[in-house]
């Protein structure tokens, strides 16, 4: 095959700002397998490691904002990406480094603004709030808080979306994706400024949604990297994080469980032959 018809069969890339999670079930561990899932090629900058299992989250280790910068620059200067989400950020400095190299990219932006671990433990520092708004959803393609998420963000208590996502435009984000886990409505309720969209998604009574919202984000910024319009990413990113649901890990832990986008139980290593 000549060096340019390899090249024409190369997966598109795309990459998450995000951090680890120890026990394999969210943030980038997630976000690997859900591009994975959508058949990108996935590329990681991780802010901060935490130590954390199905129970919950024990301690957190922030990188230095320098050394974020150092990964970003390795990626963005050799593998531009077709698409970029984040994830759990931690602090203002960090929010600041990834605004400051993603400012005048253009690239397609997803931002879950991952702000409280469905355990408990907070995620993004108060005073991280106000740089987030600020700094990186003006350059957001798309927001995808969860109902509490953006509850805290516009500070209204109620549970219509539509109201929400409204209230999340006007903070500057060009569109606001609120999803649909959490509250009576199982509903992703997308609204870019102009219309609103209503995605119901299937909700699974099951004790595996650790990862749930990193899985629809990931998938969302997979979709666009892969051209889809917005519409039709988000549809697919609500379908990819409800079948991850369907087929979490129910008592892989003590606590919930993760998702699972791949299917794990489904794979297996490949037989070996003689030869290898
Ligand atoms: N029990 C469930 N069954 C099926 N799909 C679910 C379930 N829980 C969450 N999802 C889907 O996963 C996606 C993310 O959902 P959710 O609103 O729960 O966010 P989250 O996991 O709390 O996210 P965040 O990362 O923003 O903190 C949505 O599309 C939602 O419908
Ligand atoms: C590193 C990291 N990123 C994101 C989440 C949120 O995921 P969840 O809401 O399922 O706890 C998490 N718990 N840990």
């Amino acid at each position: 095959m000549s060096s340019t018809a390899a090249a024409a069969a190369l997966p598109a890339r795309a990459l998450t700002i995000a951090s680890s999670d120890s026990g394999g079930g969210a943030g980038i561990q997630a976000d690997l397998k859900a591009f994975a899932r959508c058949g990108v090629h996935g590329m990681s900058v991780i802010v901060a490691l935490t130590a954390q299992n199905t129970t919950g989250v024990s301690a957190i280790h922030e990188c230095p904002p320098r050394f974020v910068a150092d990964q970003l620059e390795a990626v963005l200067t050799d593998l531009p990406p077709a698409a970029i989400k984040t994830g759990m950020l931690l602090s203002a400095p960090i929010i600041t480094t990834v605004a400051n190299h993603l400012a005048g990219k253009g690239i397609p932006l997803v931002i879950d603004p991952v702000m409280v671990a469905s355990s408990g433990s907070r995620l993004l520092r108060e005073d991280a709030v106000a740089a987030l708004i600020e700094e990186l959803f003006p350059l957001a393609t798309v927001i995808t808080p969860n109902l509490m998420e953006a509850q805290a963000l516009t500070g209204l208590g109620t549970e219509n979306r539509a109201e929400i996502a409204e209230a999340l435009v006007a903070l500057g984000a060009p569109a606001a994706l609120v999803t649909g886990g959490h509250g009576i409505d199982p509903i992703d309720h997308l609204y870019d400024g102009r219309a609103h969209l209503e995605m119901p998604v299937t909700r699974y009574p099951l004790a595996a949604t650790h990862g749930a919202g990193c899985t629809h984000s990931a998938t969302l910024a997979a979709c666009l990297a892969r051209g889809m319009d917005l519409a039709g990413a988000a549809r697919t990113a609500g379908t990819v994080a409800s079948e991850a649901v369907r087929c979490g890990l129910v008592g892989l832990g003590a606590g919930d469980g993760p998702v699972d986008a791949l299917d794990v139980r489904r794979l297996s290593p490949p037989t070996l032959t003689d030869r290898h």
